[in-house]
């Protein structure tokens, strides 16, 4: 029989942000997660834990997929899944299932993605400083597309296909000057950063024509990815029109109109109750204005288009549990009391409120409490004051070791930037369907660790 559910907190219930669909609080107090109680998925895969919630992760797939493609119709659409924010065997098989490509910037990314299964032609290849050997795997696996990140690129890239006796297909990545994403570390498309090259010093065009110049390559198209986080659909506008402005330049100087741009990824999840989230259908239709509209403006065809969200497909599916260790009350620097809830995990594995000053939320998963909430931070257990997992939560005052504690939306960048900060074994990755959980990545143990010391 069907446990019955209440909501998780006041106005967040299952399937609203920062909540995956199938989060769900039962009578008992318990949280959920698409019919698994959490504390059988703690016993089974012991603590800190991933939890991936495998149809919300596919919904969210089809959800940029399907908006997309109807918005953009009759030009195609390609979603690449960005693999940087959660790459798995399973979770490339997932959405190339719901119709998506993988975007891999490494080697391992790419070694991933193909032992996934997934043909190379469905694969794209990223990444500033791709190595010699990352450039020969790429073309060996046949990929779909190099992103030329450099003018020296285009060249060792022209090199190695030559090499192989294969045309490289390739888009070039330009910077268009919009300043947009969460934090500065992670917006990509001003100038004074490493990514790309940028239309407004000519060095795109100077690339475009060096891939026209190499009969080895063959340019696709033209990549703009502005930066990560981005809650504005119209910074995103602002870009498109920059890049089809440059596409249509590309056309009178060389006679050449590209067929596809990719518009990138970066699209704003929710991580705490109340945030709006980018939604796939409203950014899919302003995009599709915005390039119906610049091309008519410039009378060249509207081009094929590709994504690229990662952080929109899986912060949102996945969630952290820990379990509570010590609780210690402290005298906060305003003067008011604070409570520190320590769990068994920290930045390790969840470096994103160190690296940003990232913001998230947390309940306690193991039972409801009536107590009166109390002003809480979760830290971890590493050495260090900065190790945050939640700056600030409201959590019940007799929050006490042994509690599970899930943390929501950090299915993205969470496992993917793990470590072994103070030789902690990185965390499992437990997905979860219909009732049933199967651990995806196992989780590491201090027998790993060790492997890695040669003394
Ligand atoms: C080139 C490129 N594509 C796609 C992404 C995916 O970004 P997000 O996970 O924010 O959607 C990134 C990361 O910002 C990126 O650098
Ligand atoms: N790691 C970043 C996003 C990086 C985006 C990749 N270009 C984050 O956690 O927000």
């Amino acid at each position: 029989m069907e446990a019955e559910r209440t909501e998780i907190q006041p106005g967040v219930g299952a399937g609203e942000p920062p909540w995956s669909a199938g989060v769900a609080r039962r009578a008992t107090g318990e949280l959920e997660v698409a019919g698994v109680p959490v504390s059988d998925l703690a016993g089974r895969f012991g603590t800190p834990v991933y939890v991936l919630d495998e149809a919300d992760l596919r919904a969210r797939a089809r959800a940029y997929r399907d908006a997309f493609t109807r918005e953009l119709a009759p030009s195609s659409v390609h979603v690449y899944y960005a693999g940087k924010a959660f790459l798995s065997i399973a979770v490339a098989r997932w959405v190339h299932a719901e119709g998506l490509r993988i975007d891999t910037a490494t080697g391992g990314e790419l070694a991933v993605a193909l032992r996934a299964g997934i043909p190379g032609a469905d694969i794209g290849m990223h990444g500033n400083n791709k190595s010699d050997a990352e450039i020969d795997r790429a073309l060996a696996a046949g990929v779909g597309r190099i992103v030329v990140d450099s003018l020296p690129e285009v060249a060792r890239v022209a090199d190695a296909a030559a090499r192989r006796g294969v045309r490289a297909p390739v888009m070039v990545r330009v910077t268009t000057g919009v300043h947009a994403g969460g934090h500065e570390y992670i917006s990509t498309a001003h100038e004074d950063q490493k990514f790309g090259l940028s239309i407004a010093a000519g060095r795109a065009e100077e690339a475009v024509a060096a891939v026209l110049a190499r009969p080895e390559l063959e340019l696709l198209g033209l990549h703009s990815h502005i930066g990560s986080q981005v809650l504005e659909a119209e910074a995103f506008t602002v870009a498109a029109r920059s890049v089809l402005e440059l596409r249509a330049r590309i056309a009178e100087t060389h006679g050449v109109l590209v067929g596809e741009v990719d518009l990138g990824g970066g699209y704003g999840v929710a991580y705490l109750p109340g945030e709006v989230p980018l939604d796939p259908a409203m950014l899919a239709a302003e995009l599709a204005r915005t390039v119906r509209e610049v091309c008519a403006e410039l009378g060249t065809d509207v081009p094929d288009v590709s994504i690229e969200p990662g952080r929109a497909i899986v912060a949102p599916a996945g969630c952290t549990l820990y379990t509570v260790g010590t609780v210690k009350p402290v005298r906060a620097t305003d003067g008011a009391d604070r409570l520190y809830v320590s769990v068994d995990g920290g930045m390790s594995d969840s470096i994103r409120p160190a690296l940003y000053g990232a913001a998230y939320t947390a309940t306690i998963a193991s039972r409801a409490s009536a107590a009166p909430p109390v002003r809480s931070r979760v830290v971890g257990k590493h050495c260090e004051s900065g190790d945050i997992v939640v700056h600030d939560v409201d959590l019940p005052a007799d929050v006490a070791a042994g509690d599970l504690l899930a943390v929501p939306a950090t299915g993205a960048y969470g496992r993917s930037m793990a470590s072994q900060y103070n030789l902690v074994p990185r965390p499992g990755v437990v997905a979860v369907a219909g009732g049933e959980a199967r651990a995806v990545i196992r989780r590491e143990t201090e027998e790993d660790v060790l492997a890695l010391d040669l003394g």
